[in-house]
């Protein structure tokens, strides 16, 4: 039975409408939600939450119809983009609020127990939300979230505002974070880097509906669209003619396309990216290691779309 199940739901904030959508989370599954700002992310992680009240349609946790349950009776672990920390209690007294609503005996075990499966939050615990870095102050939230009994993380865009160095640290922080809980999850993310690295299988949102799902490998490989393409361009997107394509879209072929180089450097172990031109049009290609000496290639294009 899937952790979450979606079904055909709608809902409305303003002018801006959700849906139709359809959507599940396995048992222990990372689930992704990847799109532009203001597509309906959120909302969508608001309705599933019984934050915002859905248009139509129906929410299943672990099997039962919560559509119109209250929030806290939901078993979510909800951890919002801006962390929703309590400003004036210390990182202790927010991690133990959850169980000291419920006068949970165990509090203090507790406390110190998710502290300690957090990396390093536990020489946190005496400081005020003010004084964390950014990366703890996630931490804090994940950890007063977690450290009740739930049956599915949602989390809100956990790197938004963060500088790349921190990005990447939590990214990894995270991603083992989540397999150590080894609970269900759904993760908004703005980034498809985050979404390669962190989640198990992704649904790809455009104006509040989604366009593609599957594997983030497969996505970004395949995209079924133009927008999706772009959406999974890391490297930037190249126009020539009338085709739209993205570096790594592009193969070594005898019978292709004459592409000269201009300049290049190291990718990986096995290939590089080189500027070049292209019918008289600057492309930047990721290509095989072997032509790091060659003034000249022919390439076949994979993946094309029209210029839009
Ligand atoms: N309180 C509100 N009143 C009116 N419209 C709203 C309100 N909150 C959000 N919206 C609109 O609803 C749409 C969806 O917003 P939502 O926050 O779900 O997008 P998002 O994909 O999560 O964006 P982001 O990645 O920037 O957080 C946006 O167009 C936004 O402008």
């Amino acid at each position: 039975m899937d952790t979450l199940k979606v079904v055909n739901l709608k809902a409305r904030i303003g002018t801006f409408e959700l849906g139709p959508v359809d959507l599940n989370v396995g048992k222990k599954e990372i689930v992704g939600l990847i799109g532009p700002s203001g597509c309906g992310k959120t909302l969508l992680l608001r309705t599933i939450a019984g934050l915002q009240e859905p248009v139509t349609g129906q929410v299943f946790i672990d099997g039962k119809d919560v559509t119109y349950l209250e929030p806290h009776l939901r078993g979510l672990a909800f951890v919002f983009q801006d962390n929703a920390l309590f400003p004036h209690f210390d990182t202790h007294n927010n991690i133990a609020f959850p169980l000291k609503i419920k006068k949970d005996p165990q509090t203090e075990e507790k406390v110190q127990k998710k502290a300690a499966e957090l990396d390093g939050l536990t020489d946190y615990l005496d400081r005020w939300p003010k004084e964390l870095p950014a990366g703890m102050k996630k931490l804090t939230a994940i950890a007063r979230e977690t450290v009740k009994k739930f049956n599915l993380i949602l989390m809100d865009e956990p790197f938004e505002r963060l500088d790349k160095k921190i990005r990447t640290e939590l990214r990894a922080m995270i991603k083992r974070l989540l397999m150590a809980i080894g609970e269900s999850v759904l993760i908004v993310l703005n980034d498809p880097e985050d979404a390669l690295a962190i989640t198990d299988r992704i649904y790809v949102m455009k104006e509040g509906v989604f366009v593609q799902s599957g594997e983030p490998r497969e996505i970004y490989t395949s995209p079924a669209s133009y927008f999706v393409m772009e959406l999974f361009s890391t490297m930037g997107i190249n126009r020539v003619g009338s085709a739209v394509f993205r570096p790594q879209d592009v193969e070594i072929d005898e019978n292709g396309s004459y592409v000269t180089l201009e300049h290049c450097g190291p990718y990986d172990s096995k290939r590089i990216l080189c500027n070049g031109k292209m019918e008289g049009q600057e492309v930047v290609l990721l290509l095989p290691v072997e032509c790091r000496e060659k003034s000249d290639v022919k390439i076949r294009i994979k993946n094309s779309f029209e210029k839009v």
